[in-house]
């Protein structure tokens, strides 16, 4: 039985983890989870879930939920109320869905505390992937990928050898306004940024996937995943995002993995991983129907995100974690319309500018790097 602490349960992959637990209750359990502030959505759930814990964001949340749960609900909040969820001793997996560097540390505690990690938040990777990688290591701990790039590559890498390989490539469907030339991004629109045309998810990697951050982020998180360096790690253009991304390996050969645009299909396989179990209501693949694949080269000076992500990669240290951190308040201050899109580059790249990199820091020094690049760009944008 599959005994899960679910972290971000009100979010779109946390939605979606849910629909797979519901399918497969004869061998999936939520035990805990984590809400942010959508109380309404949250209590629904607890109420059909029935988990031993519940997080929510604050303490007034914690006060407005507890009177109206069934008794045998722990009602927990904040940074501790995370990772109480994802250390919880019922619980064999966390699945990390959370957004934002808030999920470093819960995951860091869950891999102490030996559970298997399927991770959708990338930025516990992008701020701290040495970190983690070698926690897991040390603790023989699984990491388990659910974000449908790294996924892709986990399947195309089964039983491969990595001395084989010559270089993943993830795929980019190019965001909201990959039919744009860069001038026409001047006064895009939140609304319009948020049309992405093959996926449909929460709001910050849907911003991120318009400016490629999310690839960028994605660059770094493989880095970390399958540890290859970013000389061996690629990004091109495909519209369709049929092929979630293709391994090359030594002897030209190209394995890649394909399937409907559905998350569904990554949360179930980490969940269910090494096995394969039915996934009823997803649409199956039908090749002839889509007719034809695209695929392009990646212009590194239209996507500018992208190409600072694999600088601040290839940097290292408490890079990694000033880009995400950066992106993060630049993505939240557009998405308030303080800012216009192009300015989410322009800050990413001051933040870059103005820090000097730490090599391989504890993660305090990450902690610091992160709240203090927050402070500057947040000083940017008054
Ligand atoms: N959506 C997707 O298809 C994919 C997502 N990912 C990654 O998975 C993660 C989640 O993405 P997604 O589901 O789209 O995001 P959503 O914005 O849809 O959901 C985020 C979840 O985190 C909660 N949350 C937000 N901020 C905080 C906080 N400060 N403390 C505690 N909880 C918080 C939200 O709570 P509430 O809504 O209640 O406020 C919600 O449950 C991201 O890292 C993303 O990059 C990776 C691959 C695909
Ligand atoms: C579904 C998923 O994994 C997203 O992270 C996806 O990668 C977004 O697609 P693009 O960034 O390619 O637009
Ligand atoms: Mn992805």
């Amino acid at each position: 039985m599959k005994k899960i602490s679910l972290l971000g349960a009100t979010g779109s992959i946390g939605t979606q983890t849910l629909d797979v637990i519901r399918a497969n209750q004869d061998s999936m359990k939520l035990v805990a989870m984590s809400i942010g502030q959508n109380i309404g959505l949250g209590e629904q759930m607890i109420r059909e879930f029935k988990p031993k814990l519940v997080s929510v964001l604050s303490k007034d949340a914690r006060d407005e939920l507890f009177p109206v749960l069934p008794p045998e609900t722990k009602v927990v909040f904040g940074e501790e109320g995370l990772i109480e969820v994802a250390t919880h001793p019922d619980a064999n997996l966390l699945l990390n869905s959370v957004v934002g560097s808030v999920g470093l540390k819960p995951t860091l505690a869950a891999i102490e505390c030996s559970k298997t990690i399927a991770i959708a938040n990338k930025e516990t990777l992008v701020t701290a992937g040495h970190i983690v990688m070698k926690a897991a290591a040390e603790k023989g701990v699984s990491i388990l990928p659910v974000d449908s790039e790294h996924s892709a590559i986990f399947q195309c890498l089964n039983g491969e050898k990595k001395s084989e390989i010559a270089k993943i490539i993830l795929t980019a469907s190019g965001g909201s306004f990959r039919d744009k030339m860069r001038d026409e991004l001047k006064n895009v629109t939140v609304a319009e940024a948020l049309d992405h045309p093959n996926w449909s998810m929460g709001a910050k990697l849907t911003v991120d996937s318009a400016t490629m951050m999310n690839k960028g982020l994605e660059v770094i998180e493989a880095h970390w995943l399958f540890q290859l360096p970013y000389s061996q790690i690629d990004v091109i253009l495909h519209r369709e995002s049929v092929i979630h991304s293709m391994v090359e390996f030594k002897d030209t050969s190209v394995i890649a993995q394909l399937g409907t645009p559905d998350m569904k299909i990554p949360i179930q396989y980490a969940l269910t991983y090494p096995d394969r179990l039915e996934l009823p209501r997803t649409k199956r693949l039908n090749l002839s129907e889509i007719g034809s694949l695209h695929f392009a080269e990646i212009d590194y000076e239209r996507y500018r995100c992208l190409k600072m992500a694999f600088q601040a990669g290839k940097i290292g240290g408490t890079m990694p974690a000033v880009l995400n951190a950066a992106n993060e308040e630049a993505v939240a201050a557009f998405l308030s319309n303080h800012i216009s899109f192009l300015e989410i580059e322009t800050l990413v790249e001051k933040a870059m500018e103005r820090h000097v990199t730490i090599n391989d820091p504890p993660l305090e020094a990450i902690l610091d790097a992160d709240n203090e690049t927050r402070n500057a760009v947040k000083k940017l944008i008054q």
